[in-house]
């Protein structure tokens, strides 16, 4: 269980979270909606340890991660993409899930004190981690790219990467931010795929601005707005919301079908109203 009490921050002496209560069981699938500046990457931020708050606790399976630095946090099993590319640049993209996979590894054997350590072993004859690597390269169709760095992939297939190595690490919190901003209906199609996925021991939170693609992966859906959650319940709940409606989301929407389509696949949230296609001003 993730568990948020209190929360407040303030950046520059201006309330950015405020007094935010939030509970994350295992095994759900969440999506974070809200208009831009709501605070969604702030609180990612504060949950991750990127960024100190003033009050308030954070717990991860009951242990208080309040005061512990990103790292900590990373080894408890709380994994984070970001907005940006943060890949190994030297290393093939499937080497890269390699990597990531790597360190699924050695959580595993977290309590088999230095067996997870042993880098020393070949590579080769780790059968888990390849499999698994393997297997996210399969979702993210990344086979023709397999051996080659991360500089000469696409953003798109830089952005699905980041995603895969996110979910190889096999962390049982997952936080991702925006993962298919900038996607195609096709791109976006597979990321719902790898999130999908994902096993019933995963609890995910995922910050998304496309509707359809929320309405794709996410059991539940939390709606924040001004430094607030406003409303956290199942999609179909959500959309009859008539607060959540009349701030943010545009009632036609919820007469499209929720599968992706190349139109609706962009539809994006604005404040006042309403979804809005890419491109339009
Ligand atoms: N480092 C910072 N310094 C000053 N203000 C900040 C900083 N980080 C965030 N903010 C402010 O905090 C508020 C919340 O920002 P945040 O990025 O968390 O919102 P968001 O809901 O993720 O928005 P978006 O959907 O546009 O990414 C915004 O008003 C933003 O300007």
């Amino acid at each position: 269980m993730l568990s948020i009490q209190n929360l407040s921050l303030q950046i520059g002496g201006r309330a950015i979270l405020k007094n935010l209560n939030f509970e994350l069981s295992p095994g759900q699938k969440l999506a974070l909606i809200g208009p831009n500046g709501a605070g969604k990457s702030s609180l990612f931020n504060v949950i991750s340890g990127k960024i100190p708050f003033q009050s308030g606790r954070i717990y991860l399976n009951q242990i208080d991660i309040s005061e512990q630095s990103a790292h900590q946090i990373s080894r408890l099993g709380l994994s984070r993409s970001f907005q940006t590319s943060q890949l190994f640049p030297r290393l093939s993209v499937f080497d890269n899930l390699c990597c990531a996979s790597m360190w699924r590894t050695r959580r595993t054997h977290a309590t088999n004190p230095g067996k997870g350590y042993a880098f020393w072993r070949r590579l080769s004859g780790r059968k888990e981690v390849i499999e698994n690597a393997e297997h996210i390269l399969d979702l993210l169709k990344l086979h023709e790219k397999r051996q080659v760095y991360p500089v000469h992939l696409t953003y798109v297939e830089q952005r699905c990467l980041e995603i895969g190595m996110c979910i190889a690490s096999d962390a049982q919190y997952i936080l991702l931010d925006e993962p298919t901003a900038g996607m195609g209906q096709h791109e976006t199609r597979l990321v719902v795929n790898l999130l999908n996925w994902l096993g019933p021991d995963k609890s995910l939170v995922v910050i998304e601005h496309d509707m359809q693609m929320v309405f794709n992966f996410a059991d539940q859906i939390a709606v924040m707005d001004q430094g607030q959650i406003i409303a956290w319940d199942t999609p179909e709940r959500v959309r009859k919301d008539p607060r959540v409606q009349s701030a943010f989301l545009s009632p036609d929407l919820f007469l499209k079908d929720t599968e992706l389509s190349p139109i609706s696949s962009h539809a994006k949230l604005s404040r006042n109203g309403a979804a809005r296609l890419e491109g339009d001003e």
